[in-house]
């Protein structure tokens, strides 16, 4: 077993007399353990929570009973850190260890005191009893995330350490070249890219992040979507859009037995022979004098209402013009020539829709179809899930508007215009946020008037391992949010980040695109967009997956270290049962182009010793995008 795939057994144990008595929530503890379930710091599994008042011995009994009989590596104590009366946590967990860890406490002291003088009045002690090592976190959401954050990276190393565990060299080289050393201007949250220019050699060598695979990413990324409300549209806007309440309708269709014929309303039962003409049902008229008595019939055509006395429609072909009027205008007598099946060529009240019906149901995605249903019954305002709004944000100091003349070192910003008119292609209301540089306070004033706008903010660049790559770190400490996640196994777009935190009030979500043109283009139909679809009530989020066969003109694919969504046109052929799915040529990330003429992302497996490509003609799954 590797250090990268052990997981480190953790206790959380709140301590405070409020929560304990549920007069308030525990958010602490589900803002830890969200950090901890989330891997983004720490490969760690909780595997016991409690909460108990600010009392000696409860904490104690805990904390022994967590050491010794649980035998947890890791255990987090939340609050009681402070100076208030009640506050024990720390004589309570100095009473259990045997051994002080300072280093720990003092860490997390030092980087406090960066972003709150306050700090200097909390009290935690950090300490060794047997294999467990105890850590005392303070109270509030932030401070734990903060001060988490902080030691987390050095974890796996103590917890190695006091277990004698073999892969202590192992992970001491890694500790060595992934966390920064303790310098006059470090940042404080050294698993985020330094700010600091002259910090750049003790920049992270190893991505702190757990690479998760797409359908985990996915899967967190659906969890923190939620519908935001909904809205009145007039039913002419409504393609699209998912339907928030059933439609009925008020009236039958049709509302009146109608013929299906341009011919004759007659009396099925007064069989074949000559009728005499007594007027005319023509569609839009309501013929209430005419009463079609046995042996006369009425002119009728289609759609029309069936006169009062009839029961069936022939058809004019199936007639015979037998006398008319002297000026040759009307028809005064006709010849049924073939039988008559009583209610022939009716549509009886209701046959549609009958009053009352559902015409359609709460989460329908609107086609014009629908809008056409809506019209028929009259429904002219819906009721439809609302959209979230979707800034979009390029970074990057070489980035410039395309409408100027390149200015030497830059190249000109395609992602920015190219996501927004993909957004709005697929309905979303967008805002351009513009150009960032890659600074923080330029990158925090765009994200800042981006939140004010809009629910979801997509950004691109800036998220990998370069010393500009600072947008993770804005978000943690600038805006305070949570990475759920900062690395995916995919080719392209393993360092697509995801993020949410809370700005006035809201939850926003930030999906941090990586900067490539083609790796933000596929990440956005991997992860945004079906975060947007479930937000604005879709109930289908990710795309269709089909089989098809690959066809590339080299005659295979290389196969890459990562699970690869190669960019393909999907075409279909009358002679063949699965689709071709056709490479568009070179996929390197920066090549848009590869993007362009792809309806489908072939996904393609990782690489293995043995098995380095594969053939044109294997079968794979193919997720259908709809690009144009
Ligand atoms: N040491 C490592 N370097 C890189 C890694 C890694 O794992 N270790 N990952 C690579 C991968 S994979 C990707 S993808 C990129 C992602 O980089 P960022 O998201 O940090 O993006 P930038 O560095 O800002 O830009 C990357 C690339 O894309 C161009 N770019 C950026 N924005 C735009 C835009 N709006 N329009 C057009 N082109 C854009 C930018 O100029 C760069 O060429 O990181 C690798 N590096
Ligand atoms: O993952 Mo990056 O998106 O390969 O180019
Ligand atoms: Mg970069």
């Amino acid at each position: 077993m590797t250090c990268e795939d052990r997981k480190i057994s953790v206790g959380l144990l709140t301590v405070s007399d409020r929560c304990y008595q549920q007069l308030t929530e525990n958010i602490s503890g589900r803002c830890l353990r969200e950090l901890i379930d989330r891997g983004c710091h720490l490969k760690a599994e909780v595997l016991v929570e409690e909460c108990v008042p600010d009392e000696l011995e409860t904490i104690t009994t805990v904390l022994t009973n967590w050491c010794d009989c649980m035998k947890l590596n890791l255990i987090f104590t939340l609050g009681g850190t402070g100076f208030s009366p009640r506050d024990i946590t720390p004589e309570a967990t100095r009473a259990v260890i045997e051994r002080e860890a300072p280093g720990l406490s003092l860490a997390m002291i030092k980087m406090s005191l960066e972003i709150t003088p306050l700090a200097m009045l909390s009290r935690p002690v950090c300490g060794i009893r047997k294999q467990s090592l105890i850590v005392n976190l303070p109270g509030s959401p932030k401070a734990v995330k903060e001060c988490f954050q902080m030691i987390a990276p050095s974890l796996q190393h103590a917890v190695d350490l006091i277990t004698e565990s073999k892969n202590v060299a192992e992970t001491h080289k890694i500790m060595q070249s992934s966390v920064m050393p303790v310098k006059k201007h470090h940042h404080s949250c050294q698993h985020i890219s330094p700010v600091d220019a002259e910090s750049v050699a003790f920049r992270p060598r190893h991505s702190n992040f757990s690479m998760i695979s797409v359908a985990e990413a996915q899967e967190i990324v659906l969890n923190h979507c939620n519908f935001t409300a909904y809205e009145a549209l007039n039913y002419m806007s409504g393609v699209g859009r998912v339907l928030a309440s059933d439609i009925s309708s008020r009236d039958p269709l049709p509302p009146f037995p109608a013929s299906m014929k341009d011919g004759y309303a007659v009396i099925a039962a007064d069989g074949l022979g000559v009728r005499q003409v007594i007027g005319a049902s023509i569609a839009g008229s309501q013929l209430d004098e005419v009463k079609v008595l046995p042996g006369f019939c009425a002119r009728i055509s289609t759609g029309a209402p069936l006169p009062p006395g009839a029961d069936s429609v022939i058809m004019v072909e199936e007639t015979k013009l037998i006398s008319a009027t002297e000026d040759g205008q009307e028809e005064l007598q006709i010849e049924i020539m073939a039988q008559v099946r009583h209610g022939q060529e009716i549509r009886s009240t209701g046959c549609d829709i009958k009053e009352g019906d559902r015409v359609l149901e709460k989460g329908t995605v609107l086609t014009p179809i629908d809008v056409g249903i809506l019209a028929t019954v009259g429904q002219t305002e819906i009721e439809v899930y609302a959209l979230p709004v979707v800034a979009v944000l390029s970074t990057g100091n070489e980035l410039q508007e395309s409408k100027i003349d390149l200015q030497p070192g830059r190249i000109r910003d395609s992602n920015r215009p190219a996501l927004l008119t993909f957004l709005k292609q697929q309905g979303f209301p967008t805002v351009d946020a513009g150009i960032a540089e890659d600074h923080p306070k330029a990158l925090h004033q765009r994200i800042i008037a981006a939140f004010e706008k809009a629910d979801v903010l997509v950004s691109t660049g800036g998220v990998s391992m370069g010393e500009m790559d600072l947008l993770r770190h804005i978000l943690v400490s600038r805006f305070n949010a949570v990475i759920h996640f900062g690395r995916v196994d995919v080719k392209p777009g393993k360092p697509t980040t995801f993020a949410s935190c809370q700005h006035e009030g809201k939850t926003k979500l930030i999906f941090a695109l990586p900067g490539n043109p083609a790796s933000a283009i596929v990440t956005c139909h991997l992860f945004v967009i079906p975060a947007l679809k479930k937000m604005s009530g879709h109930d289908k989020h990710l795309p269709i997956r089909i089989k098809a066969e690959l066809s590339n003109s080299t005659g295979h694919f290389l196969l890459d270290s990562r699970p690869e969504y190669h960019r393909v046109t999907l075409q279909w052929h009358a002679e063949k049962p699965v689709a071709s799915a056709i490479s568009t040529g070179n996929q390197r990330s920066s090549r848009l182009q590869s993007m362009s003429r792809a309806n489908g992302l072939a996904i393609l497996p990782s690489k293995t010793p043995e098995i380095l490509t594969i053939p044109n003609g294997t079968i794979v799954d193919v997720l259908v995008i709809d690009m144009f």
